[in-house]
Protein backbone atom coordinates (compact mmCIF):
# COMPACT_ATOMS: atom_id res chain seq x y z
CA UNK A 1 0.00 0.00 0.00
CA UNK A 2 1.45 3.65 -0.92
CA UNK A 3 0.80 5.37 2.26
CA UNK A 4 3.06 8.68 1.15
CA UNK A 5 0.75 10.87 -0.86
CA UNK A 6 -1.07 14.22 -0.24
CA UNK A 7 -4.97 14.89 -0.84
CA UNK A 8 -6.67 17.47 0.44
CA UNK A 9 -10.60 17.45 0.50
CA UNK A 10 -12.63 20.07 -0.61
CA UNK A 11 -16.03 21.26 -0.92
CA UNK A 12 -15.90 24.56 -3.44
CA UNK A 13 -19.19 26.61 -2.43
CA UNK A 14 -20.40 28.00 -5.40
CA UNK A 15 -18.45 31.57 -5.49
CA UNK A 16 -16.11 30.54 -3.26
CA UNK A 17 -13.12 33.21 -2.81
CA UNK A 18 -10.70 32.19 -0.81
CA UNK A 19 -10.33 34.13 2.41
CA UNK A 20 -6.72 34.96 2.67
CA UNK A 21 -6.98 36.62 -0.61
CA UNK A 22 -9.66 39.05 0.47
CA UNK A 23 -8.59 40.19 3.69
CA UNK A 24 -5.00 40.41 2.24
CA UNK A 25 -6.33 41.98 -0.58
CA UNK A 26 -4.41 45.11 -0.42
CA UNK A 27 -0.80 42.76 -0.10
CA UNK A 28 -1.66 39.79 -2.67
CA UNK A 29 -2.25 39.56 -5.87
CA UNK A 30 -5.10 37.31 -7.52
CA UNK A 31 -2.93 34.68 -9.06
CA UNK A 32 -1.92 33.81 -4.99
CA UNK A 33 -5.14 32.13 -4.91
CA UNK A 34 -5.22 29.79 -7.46
CA UNK A 35 -6.96 26.43 -6.57
CA UNK A 36 -6.81 23.74 -8.82
CA UNK A 37 -9.50 21.17 -8.21
CA UNK A 38 -9.61 17.67 -9.40
CA UNK A 39 -12.03 15.41 -9.88
CA UNK A 40 -14.57 14.80 -7.12
CA UNK A 41 -14.01 17.99 -5.74
CA UNK A 42 -10.47 16.68 -4.59
CA UNK A 43 -7.49 19.10 -3.98
CA UNK A 44 -3.83 18.18 -5.23
CA UNK A 45 -1.51 20.45 -3.24
CA UNK A 46 1.98 18.89 -3.63
CA UNK A 47 2.30 21.06 -6.27
CA UNK A 48 5.87 20.32 -6.44
CA UNK A 49 5.40 16.28 -7.77
CA UNK A 50 2.35 17.14 -9.75
CA UNK A 51 3.58 20.28 -11.41
CA UNK A 52 -0.20 21.90 -9.93
CA UNK A 53 0.36 25.40 -8.19
CA UNK A 54 -0.21 24.99 -4.33
CA UNK A 55 -3.88 26.87 -2.93
CA UNK A 56 -3.35 29.62 -1.29
CA UNK A 57 -6.25 30.44 0.86
CA UNK A 58 -4.29 28.20 3.83
CA UNK A 59 -1.70 31.42 3.60
CA UNK A 60 -1.69 32.65 7.32
CA UNK A 61 -0.84 36.02 6.40
CA UNK A 62 -1.70 39.15 8.15
CA UNK A 63 -0.23 41.76 7.27
CA UNK A 64 2.45 42.99 9.02
CA UNK A 65 1.94 46.63 9.22
CA UNK A 66 -0.95 45.59 11.52
CA UNK A 67 1.48 43.59 13.69
CA UNK A 68 3.41 44.62 16.55
CA UNK A 69 7.29 43.76 16.62
CA UNK A 70 7.04 40.46 19.00
CA UNK A 71 3.95 39.10 16.50
CA UNK A 72 6.33 40.04 13.56
CA UNK A 73 8.85 38.07 15.25
CA UNK A 74 6.75 35.32 16.30
CA UNK A 75 5.66 34.84 12.60
CA UNK A 76 9.40 35.38 11.24
CA UNK A 77 10.43 33.19 13.53
CA UNK A 78 7.75 30.21 12.37
CA UNK A 79 9.60 31.11 8.90
CA UNK A 80 12.52 30.75 10.12
CA UNK A 81 11.89 27.29 11.57
CA UNK A 82 11.06 25.51 8.15
CA UNK A 83 7.75 24.85 9.30
CA UNK A 84 6.40 26.70 6.91
CA UNK A 85 7.01 28.30 3.71
CA UNK A 86 6.84 32.08 3.38
CA UNK A 87 5.87 31.84 -0.21
CA UNK A 88 2.85 33.44 -0.54
CA UNK A 89 -0.04 31.18 -1.46
CA UNK A 90 1.46 28.42 0.05
CA UNK A 91 -0.44 26.25 2.64
CA UNK A 92 1.75 25.93 5.84
CA UNK A 93 0.14 22.86 6.91
CA UNK A 94 0.41 20.97 4.05
CA UNK A 95 4.14 22.43 3.94
CA UNK A 96 4.94 20.61 6.91
CA UNK A 97 3.02 17.48 6.26
CA UNK A 98 4.94 17.30 3.13
CA UNK A 99 8.12 17.48 5.44
CA UNK A 100 6.92 15.23 8.03
CA UNK A 101 6.11 12.93 5.16
CA UNK A 102 9.60 13.36 3.68
CA UNK A 103 10.88 12.62 6.91
CA UNK A 104 8.84 9.48 7.19
CA UNK A 105 7.08 11.15 10.33
CA UNK A 106 3.74 11.12 8.96
CA UNK A 107 1.41 9.72 6.53
CA UNK A 108 -1.22 11.78 3.96
CA UNK A 109 -3.99 13.85 5.71
CA UNK A 110 -6.82 14.25 4.07
CA UNK A 111 -7.30 17.48 5.77
CA UNK A 112 -11.44 18.41 4.91
CA UNK A 113 -11.46 21.86 4.29
CA UNK A 114 -13.06 25.31 5.23
CA UNK A 115 -13.31 28.59 4.84
CA UNK A 116 -10.15 28.88 7.38
CA UNK A 117 -11.40 31.21 9.21
CA UNK A 118 -15.30 30.58 10.28
CA UNK A 119 -16.24 27.88 8.76
CA UNK A 120 -18.81 29.23 6.80
CA UNK A 121 -19.31 30.43 3.59
CA UNK A 122 -16.41 32.86 2.18
CA UNK A 123 -18.55 35.04 0.21
CA UNK A 124 -19.59 36.81 3.10
CA UNK A 125 -16.52 38.52 4.02
CA UNK A 126 -16.43 42.19 3.49
CA UNK A 127 -13.84 42.74 0.89
CA UNK A 128 -12.02 45.43 2.87
CA UNK A 129 -8.64 44.98 3.91
CA UNK A 130 -7.52 43.89 6.99
CA UNK A 131 -8.15 45.82 9.85
CA UNK A 132 -6.72 45.48 13.34
CA UNK A 133 -8.96 44.37 15.92
CA UNK A 134 -10.89 47.12 17.88
CA UNK A 135 -10.54 48.03 21.23
CA UNK A 136 -13.86 46.99 21.84
CA UNK A 137 -13.80 43.43 21.27
CA UNK A 138 -11.21 43.18 23.86
CA UNK A 139 -14.03 43.09 26.85
CA UNK A 140 -15.35 39.97 25.27
CA UNK A 141 -13.73 36.73 25.91
CA UNK A 142 -13.93 33.06 26.42
CA UNK A 143 -15.56 33.75 29.46
CA UNK A 144 -18.25 30.61 29.47
CA UNK A 145 -15.90 27.86 29.66
CA UNK A 146 -16.58 25.87 32.19
CA UNK A 147 -13.21 25.69 34.06
CA UNK A 148 -12.22 29.28 33.81
CA UNK A 149 -11.09 30.86 37.50
CA UNK A 150 -14.41 32.65 39.28
CA UNK A 151 -11.75 36.08 39.91
CA UNK A 152 -11.27 36.18 35.90
CA UNK A 153 -14.96 35.95 34.97
CA UNK A 154 -15.33 38.59 37.65
CA UNK A 155 -12.81 40.76 36.04
CA UNK A 156 -14.21 39.92 32.85
CA UNK A 157 -17.72 40.89 34.48
CA UNK A 158 -16.09 44.48 35.36
CA UNK A 159 -14.71 45.43 32.17
CA UNK A 160 -17.58 44.80 30.23
CA UNK A 161 -19.24 47.22 32.92
CA UNK A 162 -16.35 49.55 32.48
CA UNK A 163 -17.03 49.51 29.01
CA UNK A 164 -20.40 49.76 27.70
CA UNK A 165 -22.87 47.41 29.52
CA UNK A 166 -25.53 48.29 27.55
CA UNK A 167 -23.90 48.34 24.08
CA UNK A 168 -22.54 45.08 24.78
CA UNK A 169 -25.93 44.05 25.87
CA UNK A 170 -26.84 45.06 22.84
CA UNK A 171 -24.35 43.29 21.00
CA UNK A 172 -25.09 39.99 22.77
CA UNK A 173 -28.83 39.76 21.64
CA UNK A 174 -27.97 41.14 18.22
CA UNK A 175 -29.49 38.73 15.61
CA UNK A 176 -27.36 38.87 13.07
CA UNK A 177 -24.49 37.08 14.19
CA UNK A 178 -22.73 35.05 17.09
CA UNK A 179 -21.56 36.42 20.06
CA UNK A 180 -19.85 33.03 21.75
CA UNK A 181 -19.15 30.05 20.64
CA UNK A 182 -21.01 26.64 20.11
CA UNK A 183 -19.00 23.64 21.49
CA UNK A 184 -19.30 20.95 18.54
CA UNK A 185 -18.37 18.19 21.24
CA UNK A 186 -20.86 19.37 23.98
CA UNK A 187 -24.04 17.47 24.72
CA UNK A 188 -26.94 18.06 23.49
CA UNK A 189 -28.26 19.06 27.10
CA UNK A 190 -25.27 21.18 27.46
CA UNK A 191 -26.44 22.66 24.35
CA UNK A 192 -29.81 23.22 25.71
CA UNK A 193 -28.56 24.55 28.72
CA UNK A 194 -26.57 26.82 26.80
CA UNK A 195 -28.99 28.22 24.35
CA UNK A 196 -32.09 27.51 26.84
CA UNK A 197 -33.82 25.89 23.90
CA UNK A 198 -33.87 22.14 22.93
CA UNK A 199 -31.75 20.86 20.44
CA UNK A 200 -31.80 17.04 19.70
CA UNK A 201 -28.49 15.25 19.21
CA UNK A 202 -29.45 14.60 15.55
CA UNK A 203 -29.27 18.57 15.56
CA UNK A 204 -26.02 18.35 16.95
CA UNK A 205 -24.15 16.14 15.10
CA UNK A 206 -25.46 17.92 11.34
CA UNK A 207 -23.76 21.11 13.46
CA UNK A 208 -20.39 19.15 12.87
CA UNK A 209 -21.16 18.05 9.00
CA UNK A 210 -18.94 19.60 6.62
CA UNK A 211 -22.40 20.76 4.72
CA UNK A 212 -23.98 22.00 7.59
CA UNK A 213 -20.89 24.26 8.82
CA UNK A 214 -21.64 26.15 5.64
CA UNK A 215 -25.18 26.73 6.06
CA UNK A 216 -27.15 29.37 7.84
CA UNK A 217 -28.42 27.83 11.00
CA UNK A 218 -32.14 27.90 11.77
CA UNK A 219 -33.34 31.70 13.32
CA UNK A 220 -34.08 29.80 16.68
CA UNK A 221 -30.98 28.22 17.10
CA UNK A 222 -27.67 30.07 18.36
CA UNK A 223 -25.30 30.19 15.21
CA UNK A 224 -22.32 27.36 15.38
CA UNK A 225 -20.36 29.30 13.38
CA UNK A 226 -16.92 30.43 15.20
CA UNK A 227 -17.05 34.38 16.55
CA UNK A 228 -13.34 35.13 14.98
CA UNK A 229 -10.31 35.02 17.45
CA UNK A 230 -9.57 38.37 16.06
CA UNK A 231 -12.64 39.86 17.43
CA UNK A 232 -12.27 38.07 20.91
CA UNK A 233 -8.87 39.76 21.42
CA UNK A 234 -7.80 40.35 25.03
CA UNK A 235 -4.61 40.62 27.33
CA UNK A 236 -4.26 38.35 29.75
CA UNK A 237 -1.05 36.65 29.30
CA UNK A 238 0.93 39.38 31.31
CA UNK A 239 -1.27 40.19 33.05
CA UNK A 240 -2.30 37.89 34.89
CA UNK A 241 0.75 35.06 34.38
CA UNK A 242 4.53 35.13 35.24
CA UNK A 243 5.78 32.89 32.52
CA UNK A 244 8.70 30.80 34.40
CA UNK A 245 9.67 28.48 31.26
CA UNK A 246 9.61 27.39 28.37
CA UNK A 247 8.43 23.57 28.75
CA UNK A 248 9.00 22.98 25.30
CA UNK A 249 7.82 22.73 21.06
CA UNK A 250 5.17 21.25 19.50
CA UNK A 251 4.42 21.74 15.78
CA UNK A 252 2.23 24.44 16.41
CA UNK A 253 2.79 25.80 19.92
CA UNK A 254 5.15 26.18 22.24
CA UNK A 255 4.05 25.63 25.76
CA UNK A 256 5.33 27.44 29.13
CA UNK A 257 5.07 27.04 32.35
CA UNK A 258 3.52 29.42 33.64
CA UNK A 259 2.15 30.97 37.69
CA UNK A 260 -0.86 32.54 37.86
CA UNK A 261 -0.13 35.58 39.88
CA UNK A 262 -3.58 35.54 41.61
CA UNK A 263 -3.93 31.85 42.57
CA UNK A 264 -0.38 31.01 42.69
CA UNK A 265 -1.03 27.73 40.79
CA UNK A 266 1.73 26.46 38.14
CA UNK A 267 0.33 26.01 34.47
CA UNK A 268 0.90 25.18 31.13
CA UNK A 269 0.10 27.60 28.67
CA UNK A 270 0.30 26.70 25.45
CA UNK A 271 0.98 29.42 22.58
CA UNK A 272 0.47 29.04 19.20
CA UNK A 273 3.66 29.73 17.19
CA UNK A 274 2.17 31.87 14.24
CA UNK A 275 -1.48 34.39 14.73
CA UNK A 276 -3.58 31.65 13.70
CA UNK A 277 -6.68 34.28 13.25
CA UNK A 278 -7.97 33.59 9.87
CA UNK A 279 -4.87 30.96 9.28
CA UNK A 280 -5.67 27.24 8.75
CA UNK A 281 -4.42 26.79 12.60
CA UNK A 282 -7.38 28.78 14.03
CA UNK A 283 -9.75 26.10 13.19
CA UNK A 284 -7.25 22.93 14.01
CA UNK A 285 -6.65 25.51 18.03
CA UNK A 286 -10.28 25.76 18.35
CA UNK A 287 -10.76 22.24 17.49
CA UNK A 288 -8.22 22.03 20.43
CA UNK A 289 -9.82 24.07 22.79
CA UNK A 290 -13.39 22.45 22.47
CA UNK A 291 -12.28 19.22 22.86
CA UNK A 292 -10.47 20.05 25.98
CA UNK A 293 -13.66 22.22 27.32
CA UNK A 294 -15.59 18.85 27.13
CA UNK A 295 -13.01 15.99 28.04
CA UNK A 296 -10.91 17.85 30.48
CA UNK A 297 -12.54 16.88 33.79
CA UNK A 298 -11.49 13.01 33.80
CA UNK A 299 -8.13 12.15 36.36
CA UNK A 300 -6.12 10.60 32.73
CA UNK A 301 -7.03 13.79 30.41
CA UNK A 302 -4.89 16.96 30.76
CA UNK A 303 -7.10 19.48 32.58
CA UNK A 304 -8.22 22.81 30.86
CA UNK A 305 -8.89 25.68 32.36
CA UNK A 306 -8.79 28.28 30.07
CA UNK A 307 -8.17 29.88 26.45
CA UNK A 308 -8.36 32.97 24.91
CA UNK A 309 -7.28 34.75 22.24
CA UNK A 310 -4.42 37.41 22.55
CA UNK A 311 -2.98 39.12 19.39
CA UNK A 312 -4.28 36.92 17.35
CA UNK A 313 -2.60 33.99 18.51
CA UNK A 314 -4.57 31.54 20.53
CA UNK A 315 -3.80 30.42 24.24
CA UNK A 316 -4.36 27.44 25.81
CA UNK A 317 -4.51 27.09 29.90
CA UNK A 318 -3.67 23.45 31.20
CA UNK A 319 -2.70 21.19 34.05
CA UNK A 320 0.67 21.66 34.64
CA UNK A 321 2.60 18.09 34.37
CA UNK A 322 5.47 17.82 35.83
CA UNK A 323 6.79 14.83 34.88
CA UNK A 324 7.14 15.85 30.89
CA UNK A 325 5.88 13.32 28.48
CA UNK A 326 6.25 9.82 28.19
CA UNK A 327 8.60 10.26 24.58
CA UNK A 328 10.66 11.59 27.25
CA UNK A 329 10.92 8.97 29.47
CA UNK A 330 11.13 6.78 26.53
CA UNK A 331 13.84 8.50 24.84
CA UNK A 332 15.48 8.53 28.88
CA UNK A 333 15.19 4.68 28.04
CA UNK A 334 16.78 4.24 25.27
CA UNK A 335 19.51 5.95 26.47
CA UNK A 336 19.99 3.78 29.61
CA UNK A 337 19.77 0.16 26.88
CA UNK A 338 19.61 -2.76 28.69
CA UNK A 339 16.67 -4.23 30.90
CA UNK A 340 16.61 -0.37 32.55
CA UNK A 341 15.39 1.04 29.07
CA UNK A 342 12.13 0.15 29.04
CA UNK A 343 9.40 -0.14 31.73
CA UNK A 344 8.41 -3.13 33.75
CA UNK A 345 6.08 -4.86 34.09
CA UNK A 346 3.95 -2.88 37.02
CA UNK A 347 4.53 0.18 35.06
CA UNK A 348 3.83 -0.82 31.92
CA UNK A 349 0.46 -2.06 33.32
CA UNK A 350 -0.41 0.95 35.17
CA UNK A 351 0.58 3.09 31.90
CA UNK A 352 -1.95 0.75 30.25
CA UNK A 353 -4.79 0.98 32.36
CA UNK A 354 -4.08 4.71 33.42
CA UNK A 355 -4.56 5.11 29.04
CA UNK A 356 -7.20 2.93 29.10
CA UNK A 357 -9.42 4.69 31.50
CA UNK A 358 -8.64 7.96 29.64
CA UNK A 359 -9.90 6.55 26.57
CA UNK A 360 -12.69 4.97 28.04
CA UNK A 361 -13.91 8.25 29.20
CA UNK A 362 -13.10 10.22 25.71
CA UNK A 363 -15.01 7.46 24.00
CA UNK A 364 -17.85 7.95 26.35
CA UNK A 365 -18.31 11.22 25.72
CA UNK A 366 -18.92 10.15 21.74
CA UNK A 367 -15.59 11.44 20.61
CA UNK A 368 -12.10 10.02 19.52
CA UNK A 369 -8.35 11.38 20.10
CA UNK A 370 -6.62 10.06 17.11
CA UNK A 371 -3.56 11.00 18.19
CA UNK A 372 -2.33 8.45 20.85
CA UNK A 373 1.65 8.47 20.97
CA UNK A 374 4.08 8.67 23.97
CA UNK A 375 4.62 12.26 22.92
CA UNK A 376 0.87 13.09 24.30
CA UNK A 377 0.97 11.10 26.91
CA UNK A 378 2.10 13.62 29.95
CA UNK A 379 3.19 12.60 33.49
CA UNK A 380 2.08 13.82 37.18
CA UNK A 381 4.24 12.70 39.79
CA UNK A 382 2.14 12.81 43.15
CA UNK A 383 3.52 12.87 46.50
CA UNK A 384 7.67 12.53 46.89
CA UNK A 385 10.09 12.37 44.47
CA UNK A 386 9.79 14.66 41.33
CA UNK A 387 11.31 12.14 39.08
CA UNK A 388 9.06 10.31 36.67
CA UNK A 389 12.24 7.89 36.22
CA UNK A 390 13.44 7.43 39.72
CA UNK A 391 9.69 7.07 40.77
CA UNK A 392 9.30 4.11 37.75
CA UNK A 393 12.16 2.52 38.70
CA UNK A 394 11.73 2.11 42.29
CA UNK A 395 7.94 1.09 41.78
CA UNK A 396 9.40 -1.42 38.59
CA UNK A 397 11.60 -3.47 40.97
CA UNK A 398 11.27 -3.21 44.51
CA UNK A 399 7.29 -2.99 44.99
CA UNK A 400 6.83 -5.83 42.85
CA UNK A 401 3.19 -5.43 41.09
CA UNK A 402 1.89 -2.16 42.37
CA UNK A 403 -0.76 -2.37 40.29
CA UNK A 404 -3.56 -0.31 41.78
CA UNK A 405 -6.63 0.13 39.39
CA UNK A 406 -7.62 4.21 39.90
CA UNK A 407 -11.78 4.86 38.42
CA UNK A 408 -13.12 7.81 37.13
CA UNK A 409 -14.02 8.74 41.07
CA UNK A 410 -10.14 8.40 42.12
CA UNK A 411 -9.26 11.48 43.77
CA UNK A 412 -5.94 12.81 42.59
CA UNK A 413 -4.63 13.05 46.12
CA UNK A 414 -5.30 9.76 47.08
CA UNK A 415 -2.74 8.89 44.12
CA UNK A 416 0.84 8.37 44.59
CA UNK A 417 3.22 7.90 42.43
CA UNK A 418 2.88 9.10 38.30
CA UNK A 419 -0.69 9.78 37.06
CA UNK A 420 -0.61 9.65 33.35
CA UNK A 421 -2.71 11.79 31.21
CA UNK A 422 -4.10 12.28 28.09
CA UNK A 423 -3.21 15.42 26.43
CA UNK A 424 -2.55 17.40 22.43
CA UNK A 425 -6.53 17.20 21.42
CA UNK A 426 -6.07 19.10 18.34
CA UNK A 427 -6.86 15.95 16.54
CA UNK A 428 -9.96 15.31 18.70
CA UNK A 429 -13.28 14.35 16.95
CA UNK A 430 -16.91 13.35 17.07
CA UNK A 431 -17.59 9.61 15.96
CA UNK A 432 -20.49 10.32 14.40
CA UNK A 433 -19.72 12.93 12.02
CA UNK A 434 -15.92 12.31 12.04
CA UNK A 435 -13.70 15.01 10.67
CA UNK A 436 -10.56 12.82 10.84
CA UNK A 437 -6.92 14.92 10.29
CA UNK A 438 -4.41 11.65 10.83
CA UNK A 439 -2.01 11.67 13.71
CA UNK A 440 1.73 10.33 13.34
CA UNK A 441 1.56 7.27 10.92
CA UNK A 442 3.93 5.60 13.35
CA UNK A 443 1.02 4.88 15.85
CA UNK A 444 -1.77 4.31 12.82
CA UNK A 445 -4.07 1.94 11.93
CA UNK A 446 -4.49 0.77 8.23
CA UNK A 447 -8.44 1.58 7.94
CA UNK A 448 -7.58 5.13 8.46
CA UNK A 449 -5.67 5.48 5.12
CA UNK A 450 -8.48 3.76 3.56
CA UNK A 451 -10.64 6.46 4.74
CA UNK A 452 -12.60 3.81 6.50
CA UNK A 453 -13.95 5.90 9.51
CA UNK A 454 -16.03 3.18 11.28
CA UNK A 455 -14.53 1.72 13.98
CA UNK A 456 -12.89 5.23 14.76
CA UNK A 457 -12.36 4.38 18.93
CA UNK A 458 -10.74 1.09 17.72
CA UNK A 459 -8.24 3.06 15.97
CA UNK A 460 -7.19 4.77 19.51
CA UNK A 461 -7.14 1.14 21.17
CA UNK A 462 -4.78 0.23 18.31
CA UNK A 463 -2.47 3.33 19.00
CA UNK A 464 -2.59 3.07 22.44
CA UNK A 465 -1.17 -0.63 21.64
CA UNK A 466 2.24 0.30 19.90
CA UNK A 467 2.25 3.37 22.74
CA UNK A 468 2.67 0.72 25.06
CA UNK A 469 4.90 -1.78 23.19
CA UNK A 470 7.10 1.47 22.74
CA UNK A 471 7.30 1.98 26.38
CA UNK A 472 7.99 -2.10 27.26
CA UNK A 473 11.04 -1.66 25.20
CA UNK A 474 9.69 -2.92 21.65
CA UNK A 475 11.99 -0.50 19.74
CA UNK A 476 11.33 2.18 17.14
CA UNK A 477 8.17 1.15 14.97
CA UNK A 478 8.14 1.66 11.57
CA UNK A 479 6.94 5.02 9.96
CA UNK A 480 6.66 3.03 6.37
CA UNK A 481 7.44 -0.20 4.34
CA UNK A 482 7.09 -3.89 4.94
CA UNK A 483 7.69 -3.65 8.90
CA UNK A 484 4.82 -1.26 9.01
CA UNK A 485 2.81 -3.51 7.20
CA UNK A 486 3.76 -6.41 9.01
CA UNK A 487 2.68 -4.75 11.99
CA UNK A 488 -1.10 -3.73 10.69
CA UNK A 489 -1.30 -7.57 9.56
CA UNK A 490 -1.64 -8.41 13.11
CA UNK A 491 2.19 -9.47 13.86
CA UNK A 492 3.71 -7.61 16.68
CA UNK A 493 6.84 -9.01 18.65
CA UNK A 494 6.27 -10.11 22.11
CA UNK A 495 7.82 -7.72 24.94
CA UNK A 496 10.06 -10.88 26.78
CA UNK A 497 9.53 -9.44 29.93
CA UNK A 498 5.82 -9.25 29.93
CA UNK A 499 3.30 -12.50 30.89
CA UNK A 500 1.92 -14.11 28.07
CA UNK A 501 -2.01 -12.48 28.46
CA UNK A 502 -0.54 -9.13 28.51
CA UNK A 503 1.22 -10.00 24.89
CA UNK A 504 -1.87 -11.57 23.34
CA UNK A 505 -3.77 -8.23 24.98
CA UNK A 506 -1.58 -5.78 22.89
CA UNK A 507 -1.72 -8.18 19.41
CA UNK A 508 -5.77 -7.95 20.04
CA UNK A 509 -5.27 -4.01 20.05
CA UNK A 510 -3.79 -4.46 16.59
CA UNK A 511 -5.57 -6.99 15.20
CA UNK A 512 -6.49 -5.93 11.50
CA UNK A 513 -10.26 -6.09 11.62
CA UNK A 514 -10.98 -3.35 13.61
CA UNK A 515 -14.34 -4.40 15.20
CA UNK A 516 -12.08 -7.63 16.39
CA UNK A 517 -9.68 -5.15 18.67
CA UNK A 518 -11.29 -5.20 21.94
CA UNK A 519 -13.10 -1.76 23.26
CA UNK A 520 -11.67 0.07 26.32
CA UNK A 521 -14.18 -0.61 28.44
CA UNK A 522 -13.43 -4.59 27.84
CA UNK A 523 -9.39 -3.29 28.32
CA UNK A 524 -10.42 -2.14 31.57
CA UNK A 525 -11.49 -5.42 32.80
CA UNK A 526 -8.95 -7.88 31.07
CA UNK A 527 -7.31 -9.81 33.51
CA UNK A 528 -4.21 -9.16 31.75
CA UNK A 529 -4.24 -5.26 33.71
CA UNK A 530 -6.33 -6.67 36.31
CA UNK A 531 -6.02 -10.05 37.68
CA UNK A 532 -8.53 -11.37 39.46
CA UNK A 533 -8.34 -10.94 43.23
CA UNK A 534 -7.19 -7.53 42.69
CA UNK A 535 -9.71 -4.88 43.52
CA UNK A 536 -9.15 -1.23 43.06
CA UNK A 537 -9.43 1.20 46.10
CA UNK A 538 -13.04 2.68 44.12
CA UNK A 539 -13.90 -1.09 43.56
CA UNK A 540 -13.12 -2.11 47.44
CA UNK A 541 -15.02 1.27 48.47
CA UNK A 542 -18.25 0.11 46.25
CA UNK A 543 -18.63 -3.21 47.97
CA UNK A 544 -17.76 -1.54 51.61
CA UNK A 545 -20.86 0.84 50.83
CA UNK A 546 -22.94 -1.60 49.42
CA UNK A 547 -22.11 -3.78 52.68
CA UNK A 548 -23.03 -0.92 54.78
CA UNK A 549 -26.51 -0.61 52.33
CA UNK A 550 -27.47 -3.64 53.13
CA UNK A 551 -26.57 -3.71 57.41
CA UNK A 552 -28.43 -0.57 57.55
CA UNK A 553 -31.88 -2.61 55.60
CA UNK A 554 -30.99 -5.10 58.22
CA UNK A 555 -30.79 -2.57 61.13
CA UNK A 556 -34.13 -1.39 59.92
CA UNK A 557 -36.19 -4.43 59.45
CA UNK A 558 -35.38 -5.26 62.98
CA UNK A 559 -36.31 -1.77 64.45
CA UNK A 560 -39.21 -2.62 62.89
CA UNK A 561 -40.33 -6.04 63.63
CA UNK A 562 -39.20 -4.71 67.53
CA UNK A 563 -41.82 -2.22 67.45
CA UNK A 564 -44.23 -4.57 66.33
CA UNK A 565 -43.91 -7.59 68.93
CA UNK A 566 -41.10 -6.70 71.43
CA UNK A 567 -41.64 -9.52 73.29
CA UNK A 568 -41.75 -12.34 70.80
CA UNK A 569 -38.72 -10.66 69.62
CA UNK A 570 -36.84 -11.01 72.54
CA UNK A 571 -38.04 -14.41 72.62
CA UNK A 572 -37.06 -15.40 68.90
CA UNK A 573 -33.72 -13.62 69.44
CA UNK A 574 -33.17 -16.37 72.79
CA UNK A 575 -33.60 -18.95 70.76
CA UNK A 576 -31.06 -20.96 68.87
CA UNK A 577 -30.56 -20.38 65.22
CA UNK A 578 -32.87 -22.80 63.44
CA UNK A 579 -35.01 -23.74 66.36
CA UNK A 580 -38.22 -22.53 66.85
CA UNK A 581 -39.24 -24.41 70.59
CA UNK A 582 -37.44 -26.67 72.63
CA UNK A 583 -40.16 -27.88 75.09
CA UNK A 584 -43.87 -28.48 73.61
CA UNK A 585 -42.69 -28.55 69.94
CA UNK A 586 -45.39 -31.43 68.96
CA UNK A 587 -48.00 -29.75 70.79
CA UNK A 588 -50.32 -26.62 69.27
CA UNK A 589 -50.38 -24.84 72.27
CA UNK A 590 -48.01 -24.80 75.50
CA UNK A 591 -48.66 -25.57 78.58
CA UNK A 592 -47.98 -24.92 82.19
CA UNK A 593 -47.99 -28.14 84.67
CA UNK A 594 -48.13 -28.27 88.13
CA UNK A 595 -45.27 -30.17 89.45
CA UNK A 596 -46.49 -30.93 93.01
N1 LIG B 1 0.40 20.08 30.21
C1 LIG B 1 1.72 20.04 30.05
N2 LIG B 1 2.52 19.93 31.10
C2 LIG B 1 3.86 19.88 30.96
N3 LIG B 1 4.50 19.96 29.77
C3 LIG B 1 3.76 20.08 28.68
C4 LIG B 1 2.32 20.13 28.75
N4 LIG B 1 1.85 20.25 27.50
C5 LIG B 1 2.90 20.26 26.69
N5 LIG B 1 4.06 20.17 27.37
C6 LIG B 1 5.42 20.18 26.82
O1 LIG B 1 5.44 20.95 25.63
C7 LIG B 1 5.81 20.16 24.51
C8 LIG B 1 4.97 20.53 23.30
O2 LIG B 1 3.60 20.35 23.62
P1 LIG B 1 2.56 19.76 22.59
O3 LIG B 1 3.11 18.49 22.06
O4 LIG B 1 1.24 19.68 23.25
O5 LIG B 1 2.52 20.89 21.51
P2 LIG B 1 1.85 20.79 20.10
O6 LIG B 1 2.10 22.06 19.40
O7 LIG B 1 0.43 20.38 20.27
O8 LIG B 1 2.66 19.59 19.47
P3 LIG B 1 2.22 18.54 18.37
O9 LIG B 1 0.97 19.03 17.75
O10 LIG B 1 3.40 18.52 17.47
O11 LIG B 1 2.05 17.23 19.09
C9 LIG B 1 5.62 18.73 24.95
O12 LIG B 1 6.51 17.87 24.34
C10 LIG B 1 5.86 18.78 26.46
O13 LIG B 1 7.22 18.64 26.74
Amino acid sequence: MEISHSRLRFKPKPGFQPRESLFSASLHSDSDSEICEHQDGELNTSGSSTGLPRPSFFSPIVSSEFRSPEETDDASSFWDSGLCSPTPGESPRSRHQQERRANGTTTPIPLNLYDSDDGGPIGNVPQTPYTPPHKKFRSLRLYDTPHTPKSLLQKAHRRVTKVNRAKLGQRILDPRGPQANVNPFTSPEKCLMHSGMKRTRADLDSSMTEDSMDEEPPEDLPSCKKLALREINTSRYNEEFHEVCKLGDGEFGSVYKCVNRLDGCSYAIKKSKMPVAGSAYERNALNEVYAHAVLGKQLHVVRYYSAWAENDHMYIQNEFCNGGSLADIVAEHRMQGGTEGRFHEADLKRLMMHLTLGLRYIHSQGLVHLDIKPGNIFLQCTKGDNSPIRRLSESGHESGLDLEIPSDDDQMDEEVGVIYKIGDLGHVTSTVHPLVEEGDCRYLPAEILRDDFSHLPKADIFSLALTVFEAGGGGDLPKNGPEWHSIRNGNLPDLDHMPPAFNLMLKDMIKRVPAERPSAVMLVHNTALCPPGLKSKAQLRRELNAEKFKNEILKKKLEEAQKKSPLALSRLQMLPAGKSRLIGKKVNRSMSTQLF
